[in-house]
């Protein structure tokens, strides 16, 4: 078994157990549930430098990158150094996260933020609602063409932006749809952690215009960035370069200052 399909296992059995803990009904009545959501989308079409900034405390391909900074500094950081949206990782298992994790961004910003998970249920697009949530992911390689389309149809009646995340052309072709917003290609390959932006200049021409293209992983530098506008990325997230920093808010902040010099 890959590591994505022992994720995924996991997942679906602590989806059941979440699920038997709190009701749908209850997760409906947080008070997130009325709040606005911003959108993603709208502003990466409306940046320069199109930064999503990621918390991320340690990966299955990474071990540890930093256990030592709190989510409230890390979430002002990102929103003082004008990031388009944050990140936030919830998967416990593999990355350390927590939906807890969510709920401290959303009181400490306004930026809008991406439920970082790996969803297989709409139960979970409710907690991403209730937990403050304004973006989800959807991973193509877990998800059947069918699953994509349920999942994201109800996203949007939630209000949520959808970013789709695909690795190669296959998981492009058979998940382009309307009820998405964002299509992400990932340059790390979740089966055996390789990096390469090349995955990204290669899929790029495949994309429809009408979603926002974004670049995932692996980007340490202006230079990429620089190098994968032109294929017509608008949105990159980035995690590890921010994280592994004691101030990954600083961090991002001189990494925008020069991009956008
Ligand atoms: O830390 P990096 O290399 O900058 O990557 C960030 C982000 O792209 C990565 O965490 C990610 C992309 N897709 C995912 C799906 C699940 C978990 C994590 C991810």
């Amino acid at each position: 078994m890959n590591i994505l399909d022992k994720i995924t296992a996991d997942k679906r059995n602590e989806v059941n157990l979440r699920k038997s803990l709190i009701p749908h009904k209850q997760l409906e009545q947080s008070v997130l549930f009325e709040r606005t959501t911003i959108s993603l989308a709208n502003n990466l079409r409306n940046s320069k430098s199109g930064i999503i900034a990621e918390h991320k405390r340690r990966s299955p391909s990474k071990a540890i990158i930093n256990q030592s900074l709190n989510v409230q500094d890390v979430a002002k950081g990102y929103e003082n150094a004008g990031v388009c949206g944050m990140s936030v990782l919830t998967d416990g298992k593999y990355f350390g996260g927590a939906l807890d994790d969510l709920l401290i961004a959303r009181a400490s910003c306004n930026l809008p933020l991406l439920r970082k998970e790996f969803i297989i249920d709409e139960y979970q697009l409710l907690e991403a609602k209730a937990y403050g949530a304004d973006v989800i992911l959807l991973i193509a390689a877990i998800l059947t063409r069918d699953e994509i389309k349920k999942l994201s149809q109800f996203a949007k009646r939630l209000n949520l932006d959808v970013l789709l995340e695909v690795h190669n052309e296959e998981e492009l072709q058979k998940s382009i749809m309307p009820s998405l917003d964002m299509l992400g290609v990932n340059n790390r390959n979740l089966k055996t952690f390789d990096v390469s932006l090349e995955t990204s200049k290669t899929l790029s021409a495949l994309i429809p215009d009408d979603f926002v293209k974004v670049s995932e992983s692996g980007i340490s530098n202006i230079e990429a960035i620089k190098t994968l506008q032109p294929y017509g990325y608008q949105g990159f997230l980035i995690g590890e370069n921010f994280m592994k920093t004691d101030n990954p808010g600083e961090s991002a902040s001189q990494f925008i200052k020069k991009l956008e010099q």
